[in-house]
């Protein structure tokens, strides 16, 4: 162990190499104390040299240092790494770690070494002032490489203890680093920070001019191989990159060069301010300079940030008391944009923190403004509480301000700044080439798509807005595209023969009907249907005809069957289970929350019991969350042994220690609920074919006597409003059963938007009282549980329930949130549904599947803090039986109205989602939030792109025609591995 004493007596030396002697001894000394930490080895080493330069005897380190008086440990600290020629703390460190371990464990060292690598990042060192030393000679073998590397390495170190100096000038001439710091792995790609790319092969030595070559696609041809994809590089192969830099691209998740390419804009400015007048709540997109950016705190717990930006506007035909100025035939006006945003709680309203988020505008900033304008009382003053703001690059800026090119504007991702993201991006896009293209072409000329390289180049840097749509559907063509290809493809891999395989790509591109006729149905099945107190519409006939056919074949079923909220989905389903749980099999039916866990079970078990004859009543069991342990171990058991026949439950059903004794068929409620892999898990819970057979109905099962283990049967169900064409392509391996018309009697639902203000709460509590006094029951639908200081606006159900009680006296009212215990939210509803309470007041838990046919009138508060579909499903809620029901929205201010009103003259969800989507504006556009009862994609937005999705379905059809195992097209396969688990998750 070397003492630290000699490294301070190695410093009075007085010389630059004495402190790099003595920073080496403090290193490793440091190292062996504080191996785990190099922050705090810094921190160490800091306070240590601030020691020595601190003594007064200390004269010459003081002298060496250039330190003053007493200075600041991190300037100190930064002055050190300078002197010893590194560009930084951290670099000096990393140096000083290779050294120490290169001179004593050099033989272990060399021997892990990727001399390709090494050779790249350090072609030659220089020691002090000596002329450079060639690390090796490029035409040499690599024998040759290690033994000149290792040899060289060597004596310098043994020689010097001195400077092991890569070339840095090199670096910086190829690598000027955007904060100063330079990093030592992106000198592997040798990339010049305005893209060039230098022709490794003539390495340059220090003192001569980088060699560079055109970016050429030539030159990196090589890397466009299947099995070396630029798009799946490494981010940090990116070049001009500083380490700090790669470290804030990982942690914002960009870890290869394709998920950075894919982080495409929210929108594209026209740096051309737009002209005409600005009208109260118009959505505006300008660009315009920072003229004052302040933090004020309210109260303590109440604070604003406002910046202000000035805008000029070229204005035709602007009212004249507007006009500030007249430039010839323009007129111009200046209009300042007031941007606010709000802080609550104490922490956020502090000065301090106002003041930093402030500071993050400066005077003078060149920036991107949109959001909603409100204009306040002085003339060429507007509000905006909702917006986005982003900072121009003034290079990128003026170009695009000459060219007139749409200027992108990219989603802020953790924390990290546009420019950084901007920055990249271009220089990602640099190192792509023309033929990364995995899709064939005569697909992309088929479909008349742009190939991926000008689909990126014109999504990033699109030359007008006509490029950048063209890109757009192209990346949205791939979304969908890989998500048809991968389950097709697991689709036919799970085929046989090439004839089986042809025949179902027949059957995915013609969606044949096949049925089983009632008379073919199990006698539990037949039996439940008779018992119905309606009859099935036309619809739910076929598709329980159509799930049997499926059920009766031997490959596992994958069905969705989709429908609008309240068109009668469950019977279906249950019809389904019965019809397997006559042949000796189990079901098992999956939903979302408990209440409507609980609510199949009682629906279904009150079904059952008006069925003749006890003799064929299955055993049904609940299991829930809130089912007690010592339940649940006996539920577990039922079915681990087969006494229980069906079970009704919440994602309990999927855990590990849900043991099946033949699961034939899984129902999951609500599909998009869950994740594919929650879905998956019923794949898991295998059962043999042979098992508990009972039935003659079975025969054409699975070869009955012998032991094969199959998955069981998928029955998923979706109330996703969504045209028949879309899903089938976008559910490209699943059947699909759609019900298409609402049990009879059934009247349409009247809806009514109105502001929630004084007048409309008159209104709304009238129509309350009559529809009580009429025999109705009404929900009462609440955005919050309990009131919040900081949303002062929404009310919230707990704090209306007395006055609510109060106003309806004689009319019990219920409460139900999703802060209740299991047990209270089954009596709540339960209450609510044998009319024991007349009124509930509930928050959006009830918004998937609760089934209360009686229920006649729902009022929704603050309706505008929901999406479109979540209130279509809302509505759904009521008008699910022959009275005519009601549905009023009402919102808390007159400019959300509008958006409301939609619903009044639509129930169809789909054209709804659609509107929603319309209506949030431009700026969303190409932004990931969607509708929420939709699968997510990167890019695509089903409820417009829906024509793409079906090409996509087209194309991948025709793909896999031409080639089942895609064997013809290996960089399409390549794509796909890389791709599927994003298809799954998108799903
Ligand atoms: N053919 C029918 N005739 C009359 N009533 C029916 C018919 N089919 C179902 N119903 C009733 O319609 C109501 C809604 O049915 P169900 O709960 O199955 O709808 P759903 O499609 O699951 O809706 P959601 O998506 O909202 O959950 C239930 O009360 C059910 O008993």
């Amino acid at each position: 162990m070397i003492a630290p004493s000699s490294a301070q007596s190695l410093l009075k030396g007085g010389s630059e190499s004495h402190l790099g002697r003595a920073i080496s001894l403090e290193f490793r000394w440091g190292r062996s104390k504080m191996m785990c930490s190099r922050m705090r080895f810094r921190n160490a080493l800091g306070s240590r040299l601030f020691r020595w330069c601190s003594r007064d005897k200390h004269t010459s380190v003081r002298k060496l240092l250039e330190v003053d008086g007493i200075s600041e440990r991190s300037k100190l600290l930064n002055k050190v790494p300078v002197l010893m020629g590194y560009s930084n703390t951290q670099y000096l460190m990393e140096q000083e770690r290779v050294r120490k371990e290169s001179a004593t464990e050099l033989i272990s060292v060399l021997k892990e070494i990727d001399f390709a690598e090494i050779s790249a990042k350090f072609p030659c060192i220089k020691f002090g002032d000596s002329s450079p030393i060639e690390l090796y000679d490029d035409s040499a073998g690599m024998e040759c490489k290690e033994t000149m590397f290792s040899g060289n390495l060597t004596n310098f170190i043994l020689v010097s203890g001195g400077n092991l100096e890569t070339n840095r000038e090199f670096a910086d001439k190829c690598h000027p680093s955007v904060d100063g710091e330079v990093c030592p792995e992106s000198l592997a790609d040798a990339t010049t920070a305005d893209g060039n790319v230098l022709d490794k092969s003539k390495r340059c030595l220090p003192g001569e001019p980088a060699v560079v070559t055109e970016a050429c696609p030539e030159s990196l041809a090589d890397a466009t191989s299947p099995d070396n994809n630029i798009l799946d590089k490494d981010i940090r192969s990116l070049p001009g990159t500083t380490s700090k830099q790669y470290r804030k691209l990982e942690d914002g998740g960009f870890h290869t060069i394709r998920k950075l390419l894919q982080h495409f804009p929210r929108t594209y400015a026209d740096l051309q301010n737009p002209q005409g007048l600005i009208e109260d709540g118009q959505y505006i997109m300008f660009f315009g300079t920072v003229i004052s950016s302040k933090g004020v705190r309210i109260r303590s717990t109440l604070g604003f940030v406002e910046v202000v930006v000035g805008c000029s506007i070229v204005e035709a035909k602007l009212s004249s008391s507007d006009v500030s100025c007249n430039s010839g035939a323009e007129q111009k006006q200046r209009i300042h944009l007031h941007l606010k945003k709000f802080f609550s709680g104490q922490r956020f309203s502090s000065q301090y923190f106002l003041n930093c988020i402030s500071s993050k505008h400066k005077e003078g900033d060149i920036v991107y403004v949109s959001g909603k304008v409100k204009k306040v009382l002085s003339s060429g003053h507007y509000d905006l509480k909702e917006y986005t703001i982003d900072k121009l690059e003034e290079e990128e800026q003026q170009s695009a301000l000459l060219d007139r090119k749409p200027y992108p504007i990219y989603p802020s991702k953790a924390g990290l700044e546009a420019r950084l993201l901007g920055q990249s991006i271009s220089r990602a896009l640099k190192m792509l080439t023309p033929d990364i293209d995995p899709i064939p072409p005569e697909v992309l000329t088929e479909f008349n798509l742009a190939n991926l390289f000008d689909a990126y180049m014109g999504i990033h840097k699109p030359k007008n807005r006509d490029e950048a749509d063209f890109a757009r559907r192209r990346l949205i063509f791939d979304d969908f595209f890989y998500l048809q290809l991968g389950r097709l493809f697991q689709m036919l891999e799970a085929v046989g023969t090439r004839v089986e395989k042809e025949e179902l790509l027949y059957k995915c591109e013609n969606h044949e009907l096949n049925a089983v006729g009632v008379d073919q149905w199990s006698p539990l099945a037949n039996k439940l249907l008779k018992s119905l107190p309606y009859s099935l519409t036309a619809s739910q006939l076929n598709a329980v005809k159509e799930i049997i056919w499926d059920l009766r074949r031997p490959v596992p079923m994958n069905r969705l069957l989709q429908g609008d909220v309240g068109c009668g989905k469950t019977i279906v389903a249950f019809l389904a289970c019965m019809e397997v749980v006559n042949s000796g099999f189990q079901a098992a039916f999956m939903v979302p929350t408990e209440i409507l866990a609980v609510q199949h079970y009682e629906h279904l078990t009150s079904l059952l019991e008006k069925l003749d004859g006890d003799e064929c009543k299955p055993n049904i069991a609940l299991l829930t969350g809130s089912t007690s342990t010592r339940e649940s171990r006996i539920i577990r058991n039922g079915l681990k042994t087969g006494e229980i026949s069906m079970v009704i439950g919440t994602h309990t059903l999927i855990a590990d220690k849900t043991d099946f004794s033949a699961l034939r068929i899984s129902v999951i409620d609500e599909q998009q609920r869950f994740g594919v892999i929650q879905r998956g898990r019923f794949n898991n819970k295998l059962y043999t074919s042979s098992s508990k057979l009972s039935d003659e109905n079975t025969s054409e099962d699975a070869a009955s006597d012998s032991e094969t283990f199959m998955a069981p049967h998928v029955l998923a169900m979706s109330a996703t409003p969504i045209p028949r064409t879309l899903a089938l392509a976008l559910y490209g391996d699943m059947s699909l059963t759609q019900i298409t018309d609402l049990p009879p009697g059934r009247q349409p639902i009247e809806t009514l938007a109105l502001e929630g203000n004084d007048a409309g709460f008159e209104t709304v509590f009238q129509m309350m009282r009559d529809e009580l006094m009429d025999g109705g029951k009404v929900y009462l639908v609440y955005p919050i549980i309990e009131e919040s200081e900081h949303l002062p606006q929404l009310h919230a159900a707990k704090a209306d329930f007395d006055s609510i009680k109060q106003k309806f006296e004689g009319y019990p009212c219920g409460l139900l949130h999703g802060r209740m215990k299991g047990p209270e939210k089954d009596e709540a509803l339960g209450s609510f549904r044998s009319g024991e309470t007349r009124i509930l007041l509930a928050t959006q838990v009830i918004e998937i599947g609760v089934d209360v046919p009686d229920a006649s009138m729902m009022i929704v508060m603050n309706a505008e803090r929901f999406g479109m579909s979540q209130l279509h499903q809302l509505r759904g809620r009521v008008g699910r039986g022959g009275k005519k029901s009601r549905c009023v929205f009402l919102s808390s201010t007159s400019s959300t109205l509008p958006r409301l009103k939609v619903l009044e003259n639509s129930s169809d969800g789909f054209h709804l989602a659609n509107a929603d989507l319309v209506m949030r504006g431009p700026g969303d556009l190409l932004g990931k939030k969607q509708s929420g009862h939709l699968p997510e994609f990167p890019i695509a937005r089903l409820e417009i792109d829906g024509s793409i999705l079906q090409e996509a379905h087209l194309a991948a059809l025709k793909v896999l025609g031409t080639s089942n195992d895609l064997s013809m097209f290996p960089r399409l396969k390549v794509e796909l591995s890389m791709r599927q688990p994003l298809c799954l998750l998108g799903d």
